[in-house]
């Protein structure tokens, strides 16, 4: 089974990137599995070292959006990508807007070690 720590890597982190091809989250979201099911309507990728991304877990501790304490922004912003579905999009022929960002990103840590295992938000 896969764990919540791997989960977050593939559904967030994208060291590699970014690329500004605007086909970049249609390739990304199949490619990591997002889109099995149904299409993941909003999903971010991170283009930054994960080493870099799981630091963040020791950084500004603040309340997620669904009340948990154990939030945190990271110091500084980061290289992002939102992937957002399109109106038109109709599953199994997810369609995404690629948006390539410089933003803080805020991150719910867990367990020990104490890692990413959600992506809350960016700002
Ligand atoms: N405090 C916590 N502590 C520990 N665990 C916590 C905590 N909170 C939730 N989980 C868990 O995480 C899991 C999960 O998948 N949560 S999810 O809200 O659906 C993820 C959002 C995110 O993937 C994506 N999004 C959203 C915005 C954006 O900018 N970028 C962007 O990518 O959209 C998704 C929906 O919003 C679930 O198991 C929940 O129990």
């Amino acid at each position: 089974k896969e764990s919540r720590a791997m989960k977050f890597q593939r559904q967030h982190m994208d060291p590699g990137g970014p690329s500004n091809n605007s086909n970049y989250c249609n390739q990304m979201m199949r490619r990591r599995n997002m889109t099995k099911g149904w299409c993941k309507r909003v999903n971010t990728f991170v283009h930054e070292p994960l080493v870099d991304v799981q630091a963040v877990c020791f950084q500004g501790n603040i309340t997620c959006k669904n009340g948990q304490p154990n939030c945190h922004k990271s110091n500084s912003s980061m290289n992002i990508t939102d992937c957002h579905e399109t109106s038109g999009s109709k599953y199994p022929n997810c369609d995404y807007q690629t948006s390539h960002k410089e933003r803080h990103i805020i991150v719910a840590c867990e367990g020990n070690p104490y890692v990413p295992v959600h992506f809350d938000a960016s700002v």
